[in-house]
């Protein structure tokens, strides 16, 4: 476990990063600060490791003050991923995994050979292993960023924005990666973004932070899609969240997934329970907030040709085209079968 505890950052010049911050973040799973530009998530993450020293608090990993380790020995026993991968650029991506194996003392054959397989862990092929950070794409770098952090196989991988600087389908397929590996390896996890999605879709736990590093909520992110904490909290998550709410509707014997202003988001293709659900996509479940059903056909929404997918519904025994105003909800329509549909976690 990492715990905070009254953790305040005032840099030189006066500026107030993190005021008095508390926190317990459990061992095993992942927590996600989220927050706006400067809101100190960066500072917050940096001071686990020490990279950065806080003005006054405590810092405690499984009950040990960080401040009485060795900074450098805490930091080799930390994985820490950032934007842009970090990497050294003249050396290859299998000396990059490598680098603080070796300096700690790991025998080099022992260190090649658990780089190779951590590249495989990540979803990288071989034949990289001797290609220049400056040869990968933006993703195949964030993934030698990512194995990297893992190479001492620390109890704890600090993530800073780690997928922010690529695409949106690569930066999935990386969300996606690092939940894969997550279910295997159950590291602790201290993942820092400012995209919301991103933090709902990763978190066990998300923080939403203010400036100053206050915390505006802390919870799952069910419980704050349900009942955000103020103002901030809604506006934060998305003013638009409402029109992207959805609700399940019965048409001609199929259910079919509707968004908040009608639009067909996908079909369900066998019976759905009443109640509030997650719909899942992928590899975890998908916070969709809650799901009601609709049994009478008059209670459906722009089922006539003003909805860019309805004129499919009446000719089609498959599933409409699906438009995504949820991220995630593609898996939804692209086969005509029901997801996995079931209790929040
Ligand atoms: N070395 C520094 N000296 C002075 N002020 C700093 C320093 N590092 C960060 N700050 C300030 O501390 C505040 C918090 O910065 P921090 O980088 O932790 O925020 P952040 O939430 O990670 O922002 P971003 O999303 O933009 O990375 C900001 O006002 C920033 O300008």
């Amino acid at each position: 476990m990492i715990e905070f505890d009254g953790i305040s950052k005032r840099f030189p010049d006066g500026t107030l990063a993190v005021d008095n911050f508390s926190l317990r973040l459990p061992s095993r799973e992942i927590t996600v600060f989220v927050g706006s530009s400067g809101s100190g998530k960066t500072t917050l993450l940096r001071m686990i490791n020490r990279m950065v020293e806080p003005t006054s608090g405590r810092i405690l990993i499984d009950d040990e003050d960080v401040a009485s380790l060795n900074p450098v020995t805490l930091r080799r026993r930390i994985g820490y991923v950032m934007q842009n991968s970090g990497l050294l650029p003249h050396r290859t991506v299998l000396q990059n995994i490598a680098t603080v194996p070796l300096l700690n003392r790991v025998p080099k054959a022992e260190a090649v050979a658990r780089a190779h397989e951590l590249m495989e862990t990540v979803g990288l092929d071989s034949a990289l292993a001797k290609r220049y950070p400056a040869e990968l794409s933006g993703g195949q770098q964030q993934r030698v960023g990512v194995a990297r952090g893992l190479a001492v196989n620390p109890n704890i991988l600090l993530m800073d924005e780690p997928f922010g600087a690529v695409d949106p389908i690569v930066r999935r397929e990386l969300q996606e990666e690092l939940l894969r590996i997550q279910r295997e390896l159950a590291k602790t996890i201290v993942f820092v973004t400012h995209d919301i999605d991103e933090a709902f879709l990763l978190g066990d736990h998300v923080t939403i932070l203010s400036r100053g590093g206050h915390v505006a909520q802390h919870g799952s992110p069910d419980e704050i899609l349900s009942n955000p904490a103020s103002e901030f909290v809604a506006d934060f998550i998305g003013a638009d969240r409402g029109r992207r709410a959805l609700t399940l509707r019965q048409s001609e014997g199929r259910t079919l997934v509707v968004d908040g202003t009608g639009r067909i988001a996908g079909v369900l293709g066998a019976e759905t329970a009443t109640g509030p659900v997650s719909v899942g996509a992928g590899g975890r479940d998908e916070h969709l907030g809650e799901i009601t059903l609709g049994t009478e056909a008059a209670d459906l929404p722009d089922l006539d040709t003003s909805s860019p997918n309805s004129g499919e519904l009446g000719s089609s025994p498959e599933a409409p085209e699906v438009d995504t105003p949820s991220p995630n909800l593609g898996e939804l329509g692209s086969e005509n079968e029901a997801p996995g549909v079931d209790t929040p976690r």
